[in-house]
């Protein structure tokens, strides 16, 4: 059989807080979201037919493997901060009664978390796969995507 490309989406879920330093707006105080990423990669699916993944373009267990240890279980109830002196000093000062506060080099909105994302999953994944669509909903009605095409 022809063996076409095929794009393969895994779906996340992880629950974390964050604060929008300086917005003009409610969400400049520390809140909560149940963040769905949308992982989008392509490729060949496998034709070795003495190759357990035949078939498969990439196995689902190792993209789940590798976004779950490079940013689930990273993020997940944690709460995320832009770095500045104000939020290094509060993650020092409650670092002992909240084990997650995770300091990020930007401001945590779900544009720049998706930047984050592509660059760490384009290092990850497997060199067999090309990592072409990153979606995430911070909000039921609110999602930002990242396409390998806008980005080449
Ligand atoms: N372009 C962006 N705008 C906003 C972001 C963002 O990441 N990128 N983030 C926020 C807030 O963190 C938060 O997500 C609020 O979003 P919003 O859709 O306004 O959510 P609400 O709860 O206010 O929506 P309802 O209308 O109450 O459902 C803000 N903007
Ligand atoms: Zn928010």
């Amino acid at each position: 059989m022809e063996r076409q490309k095929i794009r393969l989406t895994r779906e996340f879920s992880f629950e974390a807080a964050h604060a929008l330093d300086g917005y003009d707006g409610l969400c400049r105080n520390v809140h909560g979201h149940s963040y769905k990423l949308f992982v989008t990669v392509r490729g060949v699916p496998c034709g070795d037919e003495t190759n357990p993944k035949l078939g498969m373009v990439v196995d689902f267990s190792d993209i789940k493997r590798i976004v779950k240890q490079h940013i689930v279980d990273r993020l997940d109830h944690s709460l995320v901060l832009a770095d500045n002196r104000d939020n290094r000093q509060f993650r020092e000062q409650n670092i002992n009664k909240w084990q997650r506060i995770e300091i990020v080099p930007y401001q945590p909105t779900c544009e720049n978390m998706l930047t984050e994302f592509a660059h760490i999953l384009r290092q990850e994944l497997p060199k067999c796969v090309e990592l072409v669509a990153l979606k995430l909903y911070e909000t039921e009605k609110s999602y930002a995507e990242w396409l390998a095409q806008d980005n080449c």
